[in-house]
């Protein structure tokens, strides 16, 4: 049976458009279709196991932390540095954010998604660019496509930056929204904040100086992205977003009460059920790569202050670390949201070892670069996964930058 439930849109076209004949998911009309278009069908080998069982990821109170109590970061930076040697995922409570301001967050977003297709087509996403409205990036890419619509956005944590997240909306959407850019202005700086405390944390797990990493990521260009999950009545063959490692350095993640997120560990799928008071924070390929040289500076002082750092250090000097790997599977009567601010360097923070602390036993695993190449890399020339990082580091060895 022929399925007609993607709509034709006029946006801005491109050659590789032509393809797709400017094809958007119109979530509307596909949702209860019992048959879906053969371009969300993705193949057996990815296939979703709709139920999988449960991950038990450490649930990380950080009140203690956050008030200044040394013996509660001791603790927090203990099961932090736990869960990375693991797989790299943990959640946290006691956070500090404000329990209104994520759930204005998802409330938002709700009266976003909602809205006619024309009218989210105004923050248009163009094609090479990470920022704005896509409709299951149709356009983008012509198989496999995620089974979702997302708005994503910059934010800059520098001060003097003026590009707020409230101008882009505005701008985009219209006068009416300027509520809405200020609940994701807001939502964006209490993420920045949370990322640099834990940022803390991962430091002291890490054995270096607690300071590190904040500032290393003070100046951060982070994204924040809106995850809108329509129900799928095929949520076997399809998925919400496929299998991937995160390229940004650290996620945090906060999923509404219907789950969807599955981690790859131990050579099986585990979900990590909801939790509406924890946010989900997992490592990304570029953070890995700047904790690289942290155990290239002090192997001994890694080899006393835990075996987690020796763990990490071995696997990460070989390039081995295969860490967190996931991806959101869909269900057939609900839909799901997600809210995911991905920290990332500011553009022209080089992510690299010091070259005076690599030499014959401690060899370079990735070539220096900076975050808006790799970002570029998924946005012009390939589609992030697993292998995004080892994929990306031939790509600049072989000189095509
Ligand atoms: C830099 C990025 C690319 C993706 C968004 C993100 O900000 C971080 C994760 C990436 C992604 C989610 C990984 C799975 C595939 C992808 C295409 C998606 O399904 O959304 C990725 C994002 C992208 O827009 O390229
Ligand atoms: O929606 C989710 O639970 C996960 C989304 C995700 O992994 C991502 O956007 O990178
Ligand atoms: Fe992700």
């Amino acid at each position: 049976m022929a399925i007609d439930c993607v709509s034709t849109m006029p946006h801005h076209p491109t050659p590789r458009d032509e393809e797709q004949k400017h094809l958007v998911f119109d979530a509307s009309l596909l949702n209860y279709h019992p048959h879906i278009p053969k371009q969300f069908i993705w193949p057996d080998h990815e296939k979703p196991s709709v139920t999988a069982p449960q991950l038990h990821v450490p649930l990380i109170d950080l009140r203690g932390f956050l008030s200044g109590d040394p013996v509660a970061a001791m603790e927090a930076s203990r099961l932090v540095g736990e869960a990375c040697q693991h797989h790299g995922f943990f959640l946290v409570v006691n956070h500090g954010v404000d329990d209104m301001l994520v759930a204005h967050a998802h409330a938002y977003m709700d009266n976003f998604f909602e809205l006619p297709l024309t009218d989210k087509q105004r923050a248009h996403r163009k094609l090479g660019e990470h920022c704005g409205y896509a409709s299951s990036f149709t356009g983008r890419f012509s198989s496999k496509l995620p089974w979702k619509e997302t708005l994503s956005f910059r934010y800059s944590a520098d001060k003097n930056s003026s590009k707020t997240v409230q101008d882009y909306l505005l701008h985009k959407l219209g006068d009416e929204f300027k509520h809405f850019g200020k609940v994701y202005q807001d939502y964006c700086e209490a993420m920045s904040k949370l990322s640099l405390a834990i940022m803390e944390l991962l430091a002291m797990s890490l054995g270096v100086r607690r300071s590190h990493f904040r500032e290393f990521f003070e100046e951060n260009e982070s994204i924040m992205r809106l995850n809108y999950y329509p129900p799928c009545q095929k949520p076997d063959l399809a998925l919400g977003t496929g299998p991937h490692c995160d390229p940004t350095s650290l996620t945090i993640l906060h999923q509404d009460r219907v789950g969807g997120l599955q981690v790859f560990v131990d050579d099986e799928w585990r979900s990590i059920s909801p939790n509406l008071e924890a946010f989900v924070v997992n490592i990304g390929d570029t953070f890995k790569v700047n904790t690289i040289f942290i155990s290239n500076i002090n192997p001994i002082l890694h080899n006393v202050y835990s075996t987690v750092a020796s763990v990490c250090f071995q696997a990460l000097a070989n390039g081995r670390y295969k860490s967190c790997l996931h991806r959101a599977v869909v269900n057939r009567h609900t839909t799901r949201k997600s809210l995911a601010f991905f920290l990332c360097p500011k553009g022209d923070k080089v992510v690299a070892p010091p070259t005076e602390l690599v030499d014959a036993n401690n060899p370079r695993v990735y070539p220096d670069f900076t975050w808006p190449m790799l970002l570029e890399f998924t946005q012009k020339h390939y589609r992030a996964d697993m292998n995004t990082l080892e994929v990306f580091s031939n790509w600049v060895q072989h000189s095509h930058i």
